[in-house]
């Protein structure tokens, strides 16, 4: 039984367990620590997980460390965390946006880390996740470390770690765009006189409509809004309106935001 500490018990932290109770690892091979009381007794009695409000002690006797904290907190745990590394030499989890993998090197020692960018989803087992990992994660550890994120989801190895910004611009960061779009779409009908909460149904399960249709079929999305798109009718006239105003240079321009601020969020901490 491979033992897995979560530092931060948090919203991420909590989806990535739970997908992993589902896959059959026992609650007993997971420990958290978490600052908040509140949280460690939800945590406890959604999960059955043993909880710690020290870092230290939930990382004791752990083989596999997942750092679920905010970027900004990594500089307050690697202190507290850097001597019980070095001495059970576990492999290290990353899931925070921007943070490299040379800084995590330099904080908590030259150790296997794995950095990755999940998404919400994989509170349902829908997310999907990006990995890249150091020199020195052995086969067997990039075999743990993709065993642990494939109970959220989709998993794919992104080799070049400077791609893992884009990772967070696209599917990090993806399910807001999304839920954004539903939202407009929704207002949108509103608008036009619809109750919301006919628009809200229409418009989400439109969302869920096409997103399996796009993974469960393998087609090119492109393919698939061609079929939707009878010549001369209401969804060319959406589609140009989409290109008149834009839409491709607007999701370029905000995924580039997006990737931007994960070298900023790690350019910030090299400061600290
Ligand atoms: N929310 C999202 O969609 C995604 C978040 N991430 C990354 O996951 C990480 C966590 O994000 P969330 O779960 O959304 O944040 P969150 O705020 O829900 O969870 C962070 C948890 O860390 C705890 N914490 C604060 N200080 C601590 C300390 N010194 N030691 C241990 N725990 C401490 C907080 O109490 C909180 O429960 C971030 O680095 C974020 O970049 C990655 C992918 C997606
Ligand atoms: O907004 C953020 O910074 C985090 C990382 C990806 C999703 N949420």
């Amino acid at each position: 039984m491979t033992r897995i500490a979560f530092i931060g018990g948090g919203n991420m932290a909590r989806s990535l367990i739970g997908g992993l109770l589902k896959t059959g690892i026992p609650a007993a091979a997971i420990t958290v620590s978490e600052p908040q009381a509140e949280s460690r007794q939800s945590l406890a009695r959604e999960f059955g997980v043993a909880t710690y409000a020290e870092n230290r002690l939930a990382a004791a006797e752990a083989e596999v460390i997942v750092l679920a904290v905010k970027p900004q907190i990594m500089p307050a745990i690697h202190a507290e965390l850097r001597d019980t590394l070095q001495r059970n030499r576990p492999l290290l989890i990353s899931i925070a946006a921007g943070v490299r993998l040379d800084q995590l090197e330099r904080w908590f020692g030259a150790l296997p880390i794995v950095r990755c960018m999940p998404n919400t989803p994989a509170l349902i087992g829908a997310g999907a996740t990006g990995l890249c990992a150091n020199a020195r994660v052995s086969p067997p550890q990039r075999a743990q470390a993709q065993h642990i994120l494939d109970a959220a989801g989709l998993t794919r190895w992104v080799d070049d770690e400077a791609l893992m910004d884009t990772v967070t611009g696209i599917s990090g960061s993806g399910p807001a765009y999304f839920f954004a779009l539903v939202e407009a779409l929704e207002d949108a009908a509103v608008a036009q006189g619809m109750p919301r909460d006919t628009a809200r149904a229409l418009a989400a399960q439109t969302c869920l409509g096409a997103g399996r249709m796009l993974v469960e079929s393998g087609e090119a999305p492109g393919e698939l809004r061609r079929r939707v798109t009878s010549p001369h009718g209401t969804t060319q006239a959406a589609l140009e309106s989409f290109a008149a105003n834009g839409l491709p240079a607007i999701v370029a321009h905000a995924v580039a935001a997006a990737t931007r601020r994960g070298g900023e969020l790690a350019a910030e901490l090299d400061k600290t």
